[in-house]
């Protein structure tokens, strides 16, 4: 690992940063003082891939402040030329269980207001990159956890857990900018459709034979290597054009996305406030208390 700031490393790729130094970083470039409190992020100098933890136990609920530092984390390897990025999860059993429901529980409108904003903004983040993204999901991913996994260029995925979109199981509906994001990666609309109503969610395995995930690995080890793998398959001198054609791909959902951002928050703001919602959020919230 590389122990130093410097302007460009001999490959021309990356800035060389530890997680205390990207810590100082962040401090000058957002205005915020407060170091990374829900990840890790370390950069391999030889590589220039980075490899960005969720550590937020226990089950990597997605957070406004954990979300923003996510967001954050990608827009610096951004602007130090790093040339791709590995998510992953310190937990052995959860990727991600998306957004902290216990947040969204009676929570003040700002409050979640506040939540889907950073929702909002991960995804544009991780959607748009110029990166070269993998998801190495070593653990369940339901929902906004999904949302980053569909989200990156490649996943990989250890087996046996469970990956899907299940908004319509909490009573609401599966924003447009997300149905984007699943026809991306399953673009055969019947069974897109029907996943997304019906709050399907795959096994490893299966979601391996329904095209959900690129690949399995026996282990995170195993599933760091493949990534890697991925990543350096991209010739450096492609990577600028790789990055335009990225974008081209997915720049019709951007900007479908940044036409009803506004919509879409009021969309969110009017269903998860609904009394009955908020009933079935309690329900669910206790039926996932009396499964421990
Ligand atoms: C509110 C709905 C908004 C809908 C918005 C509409 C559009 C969607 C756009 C994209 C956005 C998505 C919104 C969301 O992300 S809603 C989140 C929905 N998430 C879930 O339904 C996941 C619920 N969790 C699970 O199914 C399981 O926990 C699991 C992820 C499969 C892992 O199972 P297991 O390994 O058995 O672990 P436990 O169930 O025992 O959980 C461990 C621990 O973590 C707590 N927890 C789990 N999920 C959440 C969560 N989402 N928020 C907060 N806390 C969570 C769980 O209560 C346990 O805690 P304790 O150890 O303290 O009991």
């Amino acid at each position: 690992m590389a122990a130093r700031i410097m302007n460009l490393p001999k490959h021309g790729l990356c800035h060389l940063m530890r997680t205390s130094a990207l810590a100082r970083h962040y401090a000058g470039s957002t205005g915020s003082a407060s170091p990374p409190q829900f990840t890790t992020l370390s950069v391999d100098d030889k590589t220039g891939i980075a490899t960005l933890t969720l550590n937020r136990p226990p089950a990597n609920a997605l957070n406004a402040a954990f979300m923003g530092e996510i967001a954050r984390s990608i827009k610096e390897l951004e602007k130090s030329k790093c040339r791709g990025l590995i998510l992953t999860s310190s937990s052995e059993r959860i990727f991600c269980a998306g957004l902290d429901l216990k947040e969204c529980y009676q929570a003040e409108a700002s409050h979640l207001q506040g939540i889907w904003v950073a929702l909002q903004n991960l995804w544009h983040t991780l959607y748009s990159t110029p990166l070269i993204t993998v998801a190495l999901i070593n653990g369940h991913t339901v929902a906004g956890g999904g949302m980053l996994a569909l989200s990156s260029e490649y996943r990989i995925m250890l087996p046996n857990f469970k990956i899907g979109i299940n908004e319509t199981m909490v009573g609401l509906a599966v924003p447009m900018w997300l149905i984007d994001t699943y026809l991306n990666v399953i673009p055969n609309r019947r069974v897109a459709e029907w996943d997304l109503t019906a709050s399907r969610i795959y096994k490893s395995e299966h979601a391996l034979k329904a095209g959900l995930v690129d690949e399995l690995a026996a282990s995170k080890e195993q599933g760091l290597e493949r990534a890697v793998a991925f990543i350096s398959s991209y010739p450096k001198h492609s990577l600028v054009a790789r990055a335009i054609t990225k974008r081209q791909f997915r720049e019709k959902d951007l900007k479908n996305f940044e036409d009803n951002r506004q919509h879409d928050l009021e969309i969110f703001l009017s269903n998860i406030q609904k009394p009955n919602v908020q009933s079935y959020l309690g329900e669910y919230l206790e039926s996932l208390k009396k499964k421990a």
